[in-house]
């Protein structure tokens, strides 16, 4: 059995494996699959990583038979947010993702758009915005159907023990940003404090978006998010991860059993 335990609710598609390894294979198939759709359906696959524990758990996609099958010319790769720091920190979300995944695949070197790291962060939003404009404008990135946001093909997402997905903070600002499809902070609590990324209205018209989350730290997390809890901050009450709801796509949570251990069997069973 590919999952031990799955739930479909207004929150998603939810899976919950029973190991990190379970879980790795498992995602890695379903982005293979949406990697294959998409560029039947328009010839690309337009997909927006983010950093932290995401990235070792895309592992999979590196080894047989992923590395050879998958079509990675036709990928276009973005990052949902990324630290204002240098391309060669150890906080960047850019490496992270060169160093596990992205050194080990075909990708096209000038399909990775990644940001300008010698900029302030307020130009590097202003910049990547732009960058996304034009790949919107000549349809390699497709268009929402309801407004003219971008349409990723896929936003990988984790979540922090906070609830904060992308660098959304619980109750900053950022949350509640409708005109731009990338703005900036300053201020993050979780350091490095510099940060871009995509907006709420960004990430609710991708077709889909993946949730993936590890780890005893984020159980009480997840149960405030599928249970309805409120979040922590003074002007926002919902937690930034209970915000992700896509305006016409999918929604899919994969969850190790840590994470999940907070859900009881009964709540699977409704
Ligand atoms: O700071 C960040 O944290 C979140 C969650 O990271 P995790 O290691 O707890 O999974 C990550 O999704 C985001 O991209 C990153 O900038």
């Amino acid at each position: 059995m590919a999952f031990s335990r799955v739930r479909h609710n207004d929150r998603g598609e939810l899976r919950v494996y029973d190991g990190s390894d379970d879980l790795a294979i498992n995602l890695a198939e379903y982005i293979a699959e949406l990697s294959e759709a998409s560029v039947r359906d328009h010839g690309v696959f337009s997909v927006a990583l983010s950093g932290g524990s995401l990235i070792s758990l895309m592992r999979k996609l590196c080894e047989a038979p992923y590395n050879m099958t998958v079509d990675w010319a036709r990928w276009h790769i973005f990052w949902a947010d990324e630290r204002v720091v240098s391309k060669s920190h150890s906080d960047s979300n850019y490496k992270l993702a060169k160093d596990v995944l992205l050194s080990k695949v075909p990708v096209v070197p000038s399909h990775i758009h990644s940001i300008n790291d010698t900029v302030s962060a307020e130009e590097a939003a202003n910049d990547y915005e732009f960058v996304i404009r034009q790949l919107v404008r000549t349809r390699t990135i497709c268009v929402s159907d309801i407004h003219d946001c971008p349409k990723f093909d896929l936003i990988l997402l984790g979540m922090g023990s906070d609830g904060h997905v992308a660098s959304l903070f619980p109750g900053h600002e950022s949350l509640g940003e409708s005109n731009e499809w990338v703005t900036f902070l300053t201020d993050a609590p979780k350091p490095p404090h510099e940060r871009i990324t995509f907006t709420l209205p960004v990430i609710n018209s991708a077709s889909n978006i993946a949730i993936v989350v590890t780890g005893q730290n984020k159980a009480r997390g997840v149960q405030m998010v599928m249970m309805g809890g409120s979040g922590t901050g003074y002007n926002c009450p919902a937690l930034p991860a209970q915000m992700v709801s896509p305006t016409s796509g999918n929604l899919m949570w994969f969850l190790d059993s840590s994470a999940a251990s907070k859900l009881d069997g009964t709540w699977f069973s409704k």
